[in-house]
């Protein structure tokens, strides 16, 4: 049996798309060049369930940059290596409650409590990655990320020279963070791996799949690859929880109770466990950097479909 009627996601799919697609709040990320000049019309929507069936709606083959979304997975990838202990007492699990690149949310808490879902988390994340030189550490890093997608990602280059020419201030998040001994070595590698993790091209089907893995137990739903151990989805997703919005990552658990991460790109992924994976990708963003249309679109269908992970009904 599956595990969702088709005219139910089909359904859920269509009212959300129409009910969102002439909303004009919002605007293109600009801080990074080349994310100002992407088309703001593009609008896709795809859920991936557990059990492997993908239902798509609206454009779902336009790459954007995968921005901070990318934050998961090598963070998932340092926690496959190094166990999830190491995260926990290097860079921290809890919330800045700060914008994703605050460098007071550094100096308050001396480079710790820095969630691996906002930059100096995350470039310490990407720091983390074993690996003697550049490539050996992108080569794995990348090689995961096509894991979780179940094809061969590329690189959007022109995205990433436009951040690798106007990320001065990750590259002092990564300095600072390397003065907090949170990140061991080669601060400016990391930040320049991370750089160019964020410019990896995906589509909305692309983000679903990867989604769909983690509401799968680790294990892709399409290739049937486990691709993080089941052990370690939990933790993964209670970081996503806690942050993957930013500082409005509350306001969006409230809604949605759904671990979720967003990128400036304008894609934003959420799971809901045991059920499916869930993207959208809609580039204008609101002031915290999440995608406008995408928050308004993932919350109507998970809601319609039941995929709130925090409800419960009683027993009798
Ligand atoms: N929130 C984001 O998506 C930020 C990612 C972007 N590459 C940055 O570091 O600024």
């Amino acid at each position: 049996r599956d595990l969702f009627k088709q005219s139910d996601v089909e359904a859920a799919l269509n009212a959300a798309y129409d009910n969102y697609k002439g909303l004009q709040e919002g605007k293109n990320a600009d801080y990074i060049p080349a994310l100002a000049k992407v088309d703001s019309k593009i609008y896709g929507i795809v859920l991936v369930t557990a059990d492997g069936k993908v239902y798509t709606k609206g454009d779902v083959t336009t790459e954007v940059s995968i921005q901070s979304i990318s934050k998961v997975f090598t963070m998932a990838k340092v926690i496959e290596e190094s166990g999830a202990d190491s995260i926990f007492n290097n860079q921290g699990v809890d919330a800045t409650g700060q914008a994703f690149n605050s460098i007071v949310a550094i100096e308050q808490n001396k480079g710790a409590e820095m969630n691996a879902m906002v930059n100096p988390g995350a470039i310490t994340a990407t720091s983390m990655v074993k690996g003697e030189t550049y490539d050996e550490i992108w080569g794995k890093i990348s090689g995961f990320y096509n894991d979780f997608a179940g094809r061969q990602l590329t690189v959007l280059s022109d995205v990433y020279q436009s951040e690798a020419e106007s990320n001065q201030r990750n590259q002092a998040i990564g300095r600072l963070m390397y003065a907090y001994g949170k990140i061991k070595s080669n601060p400016d590698r990391a930040t320049d791996i991370y750089t160019r993790q964020c410019s990896v091209g995906v589509n909305a089907k692309d983000l679903a799949i990867m989604a769909g893995t983690l509401a799968n137990g680790g294990k892709n739903p399409l290739t049937g690859k486990q691709v993080v151990k089941t052990e370690n989805v939990p933790e993964i997703l209670a970081v996503m929880a806690t942050a993957g919005l930013y500082d409005d990552s509350g306001k969006w658990l409230y809604r949605t109770g759904l671990p979720a991460k967003s990128g400036v790109g304008g894609g934003i992924m959420a799971v809901s466990p045991g059920k499916f994976g869930i993207a959208v990708i809609s580039p204008p963003l609101d002031s915290a950097g999440n995608s406008v249309r995408a928050q308004k679109a993932i919350a109507d269908i998970s809601n319609a479909l039941g995929g709130n992970p925090l409800a419960s009904k009683p027993l009798k």
